[in-house]
């Protein structure tokens, strides 16, 4: 509904500062919730996908706070177009506070729960209904689009583009959906948490309004986000970007969305360049010399053993007969008769991050912000070492419960219950002290240097724990120092899992360029047909410990079929017929260990002899190149071998950059060609290839 400037005057006794600093005020408890929700994720790794979806919908109402919290200026108190907009939005941002705190009641009664009781999916199914995640993740969605048409209208130059703005059909319908939810929410008697003490008073503002609850808008609410996320992966949204709760209320589309960005460095990105009162695209500059690789630098350096063709031959058949259900093939299918794509040079050179959930794509990224603009994460230490330290006492308690589970024993054997329960008390705690008491990170040390820990924590692939869970649990005296500033390495140490498309723009030395990040999940695979438009180049991230993680659960996923198969449905997908590949294979550090702790014979066959991280990742590669169809887009790829994260050796992100600046043959010679690879096997491999 429209009104003249006067009417909305008269209706409307709150300011703009007020609304701001209200939604303020629970920042904190957006982030308990996202640490509470991810809590529940590294616990259960069947739990539905909406709680992916949460923690991203959260991150994006986190950047939203951030992006309030600069806009201080007394002229919001006053002037009388932000008056205007105050009446506009409040009624539709009414509800966030209490949502937060319902949401918060909700996450602490699951977490107190018992977690050794039930197996996960039983448990999540359980206790948190269907119809109570999509109650919080759609209201939550349609808050997020309220705060970004806050943000967005509030930006506008003059209040008559504001008002032009505000009148738009999309505006208006974004702000009733939010109000409609807002007045709706009172009316779900059977969760009485929804209205706690502290939350009444902004509640009783909205009226019940019982014929909301019979309205299509209710009932599309109604409906099965889980449903929906797994519909996903099949049919398209005509944008192509997914809404992070799997529904298609979203009215904000990429272009027009201020908080895209949900990894924390492009977060900082899109804020500073708000603070200078600019747009969104910034200018990240760095010096030439960081394009050259440090001494010691970890990247590939090849050999020509020709170690585990013959397996290579047989491997890559059993490859090509799987199935999958991800956007390549209906793709191919449909565009049959596609031209290949057209790049302006002029234009950001457009990099494509792809590759398996939790190969590295988010960390990469993050690198390459690193690269060009280095001070990214040290300005505001104090937003991750909270969360670093959740991260640690998350991997203890995962390889705790693993023993229990698995009939490990601690040395001391009758402390086993007392610790976990002590580290089960102290995480469920949705407000987790931090700094922790001594008493705790004592017990923790204690634990690191106990067998049966240790023993538990070599059979980290029989469940679900963090890839740096030993890096942080070893480290835990200095995470859990009072004066503690996380470094670089801590940060890119840390897991959130992407749930929606993001692209962030950097400059590195004078060529710009448009990095996008795709979440891995096979289920919020949808984004990635439309990202997939006018790709300079795809950065491919393998993991290489992907073969030791054939998870148990009702669904045993083998995560190096899903990489190799998506690798090689990508890689000869004529969209990307010009495009340039590069294909990294990361968590190198890492991999010695995985290859003492789980025999990677076992996986490719006893005759592999995949002994050294050399032999291993040589045949890894040849396994990689020889799933690409044509000579041609072989000569177009390039094969590297990264560590992303040990920043004080050398930032791998720099080398990709150096590709990126550079296509064809000008790279350093540790970088080795895919033809190169492909050639060396050929020749070393020919007999058994002509057979
Ligand atoms: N030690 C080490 N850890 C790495 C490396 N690359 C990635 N990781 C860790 O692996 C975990 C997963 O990495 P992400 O970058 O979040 O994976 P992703 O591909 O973005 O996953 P999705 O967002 O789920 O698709 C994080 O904890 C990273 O810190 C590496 O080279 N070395
Ligand atoms: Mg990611």
């Amino acid at each position: 509904m429209r009104g003249t400037n006067s009417e909305y005057y008269n209706m409307d006794p709150l300011t703009m500062i007020q609304i701001v600093g209200t939604a303020l005020s629970v920042g904190d408890i957006v982030v308990r919730c996202i640490t509470s929700l991810t809590a529940l994720k590294s616990r259960y790794h069947n739990a539905p996908i909406i709680v992916s979806a949460m923690i991203g919908q959260l991150y994006m109402v986190q950047s939203a706070l951030d992006q309030l919290s600069v806009l201080k200026s007394p002229e919001l108190q006053r002037s009388p177009r932000y008056q205007q907009l105050a009446s506009q939005v409040h009624h539709a941002l009414g509800s966030f506070a209490p949502l937060m705190k319902a949401l918060e009641e909700e996450l602490d009664r699951l977490n107190e729960a018992s977690p050794l009781e039930m197996r996960a999916k039983s448990k999540m199914t359980f206790m948190w209904s269907e119809k109570d995640m999509n109650n919080f993740s759609t209201f939550l969605d349609r808050q997020v689009n309220a705060l970004n048409l806050l943000l967005q209208a509030i930006q506008c130059q003059t209040w008559a583009q504001q008002q032009d703005f505000m009148d738009r059909e999309e505006s208006q319908s974004i702000l009733q959906l939010a109000q409609d939810y807002s007045s709706s929410i009172i009316g779900l008697d059977d969760r009485s948490s929804f209205i706690s003490e502290d939350t009444t008073g902004i509640s009783a503002r909205f009226d019940f309004d019982p014929i909301i609850l019979r309205s299509k808008l209710y009932q599309e609410a109604e409906r099965s986000h889980l449903r929906q996320a797994i519909r996903a992966g099949r049919s398209p949204e005509p944008n192509g970007i997914i809404s992070t709760n799997g529904q298609c209320d979203r009215k904000f589309n990429e272009k027009n969305n201020p908080i895209e960005l949900l990894d924390e460095a492009s977060l900082r990105i899109a804020q500073s360049s708000l603070k200078d009162g600019t747009s969104q695209e910034v200018q990240l500059c760095s010096t030439p010399d960081q394009l050259s690789p440090g001494p010691g630098t970890p990247t590939t350096a090849f050999s020509t053993d020709s170690a585990g063709f013959g397996q290579f031959t047989r491997r890559s058949k059993s490859i090509r007969s799987m199935k999958l259900n991800h956007w390549w093939k209906p793709f191919q299918r449909r565009d049959s008769n596609m031209t290949v794509p057209q790049f302006d040079r002029k234009e950001p050179q457009k990099v494509l991050l792809l590759g398996i959930p939790g190969s590295g794509k988010s960390t990469l990224h993050r690198g390459l912000v690193l690269a060009a603009q280095p001070n990214v994460f040290s300005d505001k230490p104090e937003l991750y070492s909270h969360r670093i330290w959740r991260h640690a006492v998350a991997s203890v308690r995962s390889i705790l419960e693993a023993m229990e589970r698995l009939g490990v024993p601690l040395e001391d054997k009758d402390n086993i219950k007392k610790v976990l329960a002590e580290i089960h008390q102290y995480s469920s705690k949705a407000a987790a002290l931090f700094p922790p008491s001594d008493k705790l990170v004592d017990t923790i040390a204690l634990l690191w240097l106990d067998k049966g820990f240790k023993d538990a924590y070599k059979r980290r692939s029989e469940y679900q724990l963090n890839d740096n869970a030993a890096y942080f649990v070893s480290s835990i005296r200095r995470i859990a120092a009072p004066e503690y500033v996380p470094t670089d390495e801590d940060i890119l140490r840390t897991r959130t899992e992407t749930t929606e498309v993001t692209e962030t723009p950097l400059e590195y030395m004078s060529s710009r360029y448009t990095i996008i990040d795709v979440p891995g999940a096979d289920a919020l695979r949808r984004g990635w047909e439309r990202a997939s438009e006018h790709i300079a180049t795809v950065v491919f991230t393998i993991d290489p410990t992907a073969y030791s993680c054939v998870l148990p659960g009702d669904e045993p996923i083998d995560r190096m079929q899903e990489q190799l198969a998506l690798f090689e449905s990508a890689v000869n997908d004529r969209r990307l017929s010009q495009t340039d590949i590069v294909v990294v294979i990361t968590k190198i550090d890492l991999l010695e260990d995985y290859l003492r702790d789980n025999d990677a014979n076992n996986y490719f066959g006893p005759d592999s002899n995949l002994d050294t991280v050399d032999k291993y990742t040589q045949y890894l590669e040849t396994q990689l190149i020889g799933l690409i169809v044509s000579d041609e887009a072989r000569r177009r790829t390039r094969v590297m071998r990264s560590n992303l994260v040990n920043m004080s050796q050398h930032n791998s992100a720099l080398d990709i950059l150096g590709i990126l600046r550079s296509p064809g043959a000008s790279i350093s010679d540790h970088k080795r060609h895919a033809a190169d690879i492909f050639l060396d096997f050929m020749s070393s491999d020919l007999g058994l290839r002509m057979v």
